[in-house]
C-alpha cells in the first residue's frame, strides 16, 4: 500500500533574478514500511520536495497525499503522520535533553506527565538515557541527531522524514544510525524517506532509491535493479550507476568517501 504518493509535484520560487524552478514535477509513490532513498546532485529538488511533502512549504503545482491525507485538503492530518529531522540539528541551546524532549511532548499537546512518560520512553528507545540530564549544546554530533530523531517521533508519525541524516557524522556514529533507522521500520512498521550524498549509505540502507535531478525524477528502483538497468550490472558501484543517470560527478559534502 502507497503511504507516500506524488504526481507532479512543483515548486518554483520568484526571485528578484527571476523565477527558480527548484522541482519541476515529481512523481513517485513510497509503500508502507519502506526505506526509501532520494538522491540526486546539489540543488537537484530534494529538501525542496521534503519540505512540500513535510507541509512546511506550499506546492506551487501537483498534489501529493501521506498518509492518506492530501497535501493540500488535510495539512494537519498529514503533519500528525509525519516526522521531520531537517538538516543539520536543531539550535545549540542551554537546556536539558529531558527538557528538550519533553518541550517537544507539550507542543504536540500532551499532557506534562504524559510529555514526561514519552521524553522517557524516546530516550531508552533511542540510548539517551544517559544523557538526559546533559545540556544539548553538549551533545556530540551522533547524539544531537539521536535526539533529533527521537523529538521527531515523539507524536509515533507513521512516516519518518530525514534530510541528510549522518552528514558530518563519524563512521561509529553513522552505523549506529543506520541500526536506528533499520530498527525503527523493523519493530514499528515506520516508513523512512531520506536524502544523503553518501551512496554507501543509500546502498546499504535502502529498498528502493528515487533519483532526482534539476527537479524531476530521472530513476526509480532497487538498487541491484538501478545497478543492473543503468551501471551495466549487478556488481556496478552505486556510484559509477549514480553517474551513468545524472551525467554528473561528485560533489562531496566534506571528507567522508563515497559522497556525491
Ligand atoms: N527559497 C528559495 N528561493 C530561491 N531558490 C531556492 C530556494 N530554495 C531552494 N532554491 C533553489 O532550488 C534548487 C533546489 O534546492 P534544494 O535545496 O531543494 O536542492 P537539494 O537537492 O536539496 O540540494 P543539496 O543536495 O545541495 O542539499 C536550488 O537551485 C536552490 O538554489
Amino acid at each position: 500500500m502507497a503511504v507516500i504518493s506524488a504526481a507532479g509535484l512543483a515548486r518554483t520560487f520568484q526571485t528578484r533574478r527571476g523565477p527558480v524552478e527548484a522541482v519541476r514535477g515529481i512523481d513517485l509513490t513510497v509503500r508502507e514500511g519502506e526505506i526509501l532513498g532520494f538522491l540526486g546532485p546539489n540543488g537537484a529538488g530534494k529538501t525542496t520536495t521534503l519540505r512540500m511533502l513535510t507541509t512546511l512549504l506550499a506546492p506551487t503545482g501537483g498534489a501529493a497525499t501521506v498518509a492518506g491525507h492530501d497535501l493540500a485538503a488535510d495539512p494537519a492530518g498529514v503533519r500528525r503522520a509525519c516526522g521531520y529531522v531537517a538538516q543539520s540539528g536543531g539550535v545549540d541551546a542551554q537546556i536539558s535533553v529531558r527538557e528538550e524532549l519533553v518541550t517537544q511532548g507539550r507542543l504536540y499537546r500532551l499532557t506534562k506527565p504524559q510529555a514526561i512518560a514519552r521524553a522517557g520512553e524516546l530516550a531508552r528507545e533511542l540510548g539517551l538515557d544517559e544523557l538526559l540530564d546533559r545540556k544539548t549544546s553538549a551533545l556530540s554530533g551522533g547524539q544531537r541527531r539521536r535526539l533529533d530523531i527521537a523529538m521527531a517521533l515523539t507524536h509515533r508519525p507513521k512516516v519518518l522524514f530525514l534530510d541528510e541524516p549522518t552528514t558530518g557524522l563519524d563512521p561509529g556514529s553513522r552505523a549506529d544510525l543506520w541500526d536506528l533507522i533499520r530498527r525503527l521500520r523493523d519493530e514499528h512498521g515506520t516508513t523512512v524517506f531520506l536524502t544523503t550524498h553518501y551512496l554507501d549509505e543509500a546502498d546499504a540502507l535502502s529498498d528502493r532509491l528515487v533519483i532526482v535531478d534539476r527537479g524531476v525524477v530521472v530513476a526509480d528502483g532497487t538498487p541491484s535493479a538501478l545497478k543492473l538497468e543503468h551501471g551495466g550490472s549487478i556488481d556496478a558501484s552505486l556510484q559509477d550507476t549514480f553517474l551513468a543517470i545524472t551525467g554528473r560527478g561528485p560533489a562531496p559534502v566534506d571528507a567522508t568517501p563515497v559522497a556525491v
